[in-house]
């Protein structure tokens, strides 16, 4: 699913969202299309556009939990938890968190990495929404969603502002029968800003 598709008044947010973002080539590595989402936050107007579709897509879904993936899924994250009221849990890269911690090792495009969570951070019966600026391959939801259902929380969607269709990070999600929705696709043209 993603918001182009949605009814309503989406359409013209999402084309101010698109043309905020930056796209640089071969960042970090030869051969990638950097999707740079920091262009976006300098737009207040288009920041504010990405935070209300998702407020408004899970404002009455009941979610209790708003998981969000170091580190830009900690810039999207808060402001979706305190508007829907739900609590925020970060879910952070190795030896980063003080307390005790569940972890999950997983594959990137480029390297491979580990998220970790507070244990206590999440109850059984919670349930979750998990979100990021990007999916790319997936194994970095999917190791989100791991480590919540290991605490006995019930996944309710992944969101993302951003999605790479080429790197089928959505067929992967489906192994764990979860919703992913995004607010648009990436694009492989370098941006001029
Ligand atoms: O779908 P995947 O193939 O798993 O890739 C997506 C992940 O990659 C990027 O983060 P990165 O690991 O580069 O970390 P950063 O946000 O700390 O820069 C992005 O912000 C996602 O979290
Ligand atoms: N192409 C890309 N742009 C930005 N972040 C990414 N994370 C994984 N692939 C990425």
């Amino acid at each position: 699913m993603s918001a182009g598709e949605d009814a309503g008044d989406s359409s013209g947010r999402i084309t101010g969202i698109k043309s905020a973002l930056r796209v640089i080539p071969n960042f970090p590595k030869p051969g990638i299309m950097f999707q740079d989402i920091t262009t976006l936050l300098l737009d207040p107007k288009a920041f504010k556009d990405t935070i209300d579709l998702f407020v408004e897509r899970y404002k009455e879904k009941e979610i209790s939990v708003v998981a969000g993936i170091e580190a830009r899924g900690f810039i999207f994250g808060p402001p979706i938890a305190l508007a829907i009221g739900a609590k925020f849990v970060p879910l952070r890269k190795p030896k980063k968190l003080p307390g005790e911690v569940i972890s999950e090792k997983y594959i990137l495009e480029y390297g491979s990495d580990c998220l970790e969570m507070h244990v206590g951070a999440v109850q059984s019966g919670d349930r979750a929404l998990v979100v990021d600026d990007l999916i790319a391959t997936g194994g970095t939801l999917c190791a989100a969603m791991n480590l919540l259902e290991r605490a006995g929380a019930e996944v309710v969607e992944c969101a993302c502002v951003i999605e790479v269709p080429d790197l089928k990070g959505r067929e992967r999600l489906k192994s764990h029968g979860k919703p992913l929705y995004v607010l648009v696709e990436s694009q492989f043209e370098p941006t001029s800003q």
